[in-house]
């Protein structure tokens, strides 16, 4: 590993609430940020109220933030990139900035997501699109509102090198910010991806009044689908039982705060779902469902929640499917 990431300023791309809420917490931890959104209103508020009205509204962020809409002022001299734009459009972001970004320089993916026409994980299109900058992720349990307002909470970083993985971990740490390293990049990016097509799950059962225990009994089922279809792209089962994986999916299996869980909410009763915030889970469904598919790997949670979006199957039907499967030893 030859980039030193300490060096420099960190660059954000994507002025967005997770986005803004890590920019945040570096700068108030005293590390040189710079923000990149292409919303100039949005950089306007950062530099001029110390706020982000549109994406975390209500939040007073650290006045030493700084934004910009210029991605090569931003990108001009980082030590460090975190790219946290969504993750079906961050192929196209990536191309866009391709000529500001410096060659050599790893880009930590922060956004949770498979790519749906491709089904790439967000590391494998970084690498279709820049070879020569090397991916790491940051994933974990973190609501950008709770880190925006302060709040504690531990995320794990990755990338395959280990010391490189461990190198970001102490450079992106804060102290409300514990970055714990992996080299299972793979895991971590499913165990993102993963857990928001089942917040979804979750979110409908309550919507549809289903009640706490089919709550549960769908995530664990859910987790068993999440570690199969994980185990079948190569993660390690262990990195899936850890912040990026067990400990997101009880966080955003459980709280409204989450978009996917409320996004599955408003579907449970029946509510409208246009002009919601971004839930990254519904494009994820629809490619999960289909790398079960053609892995035969069996997922009837995720298949289901992936049916009941494209208008295939109602919330009613989904219950009766699942309760009248057949019988099963439960560790098979
Ligand atoms: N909000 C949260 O609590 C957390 C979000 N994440 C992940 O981070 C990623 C981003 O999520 P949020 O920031 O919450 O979403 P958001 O909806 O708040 O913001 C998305 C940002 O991306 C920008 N954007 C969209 N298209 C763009 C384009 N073509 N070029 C440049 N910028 C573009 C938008 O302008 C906006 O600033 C998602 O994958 C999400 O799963 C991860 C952890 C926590
Ligand atoms: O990933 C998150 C928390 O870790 C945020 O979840 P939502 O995108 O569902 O709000």
């Amino acid at each position: 590993m030859s980039v030193n990431t300490s060096n420099g300023r960190i660059a954000v791309l994507g002025g967005g609430a997770w986005g803004t809420a890590l920019a945040n917490t570096f700068a108030a931890a005293g590390r040189p940020t710079l923000l990149w959104a292409r919303d100039a209103e949005t950089v306007a508020a950062i530099n001029g109220q110390a706020a982000n009205p549109r994406y975390l509204p209500g939040i007073a962020l650290d006045p030493a933030l700084r934004a910009t809409t210029d991605a090569a002022q931003a990108l001009q001299g980082a030590g460090a990139i975190l790219s946290v734009v969504p993750a079906q459009i961050f192929g196209s972001v990536l191309q866009s900035l391709a000529d500001h970004i410096p060659a050599g320089l790893p880009i930590v993916i922060c956004a949770k997501g498979i790519e749906r026409a491709t089904g790439l994980l967000p590391s494998a299109v970084l690498q279709a699109t820049l070879p020569d900058n090397p991916p790491a992720a940051l994933s974990g349990p973190s609501f950008a509102t709770d880190l925006a307002r302060g709040l504690p909470t531990a995320v794990t970083v990755a990338a395959r090198d280990r010391e490189l993985a461990a190198e970001l971990a102490a450079n992106l740490s804060t102290p409300r910010l514990r970055c714990y390293s992996a080299d299972d990049l793979t895991g971590v990016e499913i165990g993102g991806a993963l857990k928001n097509v089942l917040a979804l799950a979750a979110g409908a059962a309550a919507g549809a009044g289903l009640g706490a225990s089919a709550q549960a009994a769908l995530i664990t089922r859910g987790f068993v689908e999440l570690r199969r279809i994980g185990a079948a792209l190569g993660a390690q089962g262990e990195t899936l039982m850890g912040l990026s994986g067990l400990g997101d999916l009880m966080l955003t299996c459980g709280s409204g705060q989450s978009r996917n869980f409320a996004y599955g909410e408003a579907l449970g009763r029946g509510e409208p779902l246009e002009n919601r915030p971004l839930a990254e889970g519904v494009a994820t469904a629809s490619i999960a469902a289909r790398i079960a598919r053609e892995h035969a790997i069996a997922a009837p949670i995720i298949t289901a929640v992936d049916a009941i979006l494209k208008g295939e199957s109602t919330i009613a039907q989904t219950v009766e499917a699942l309760m009248t499967r057949p019988l099963k030893h439960e560790a098979d």
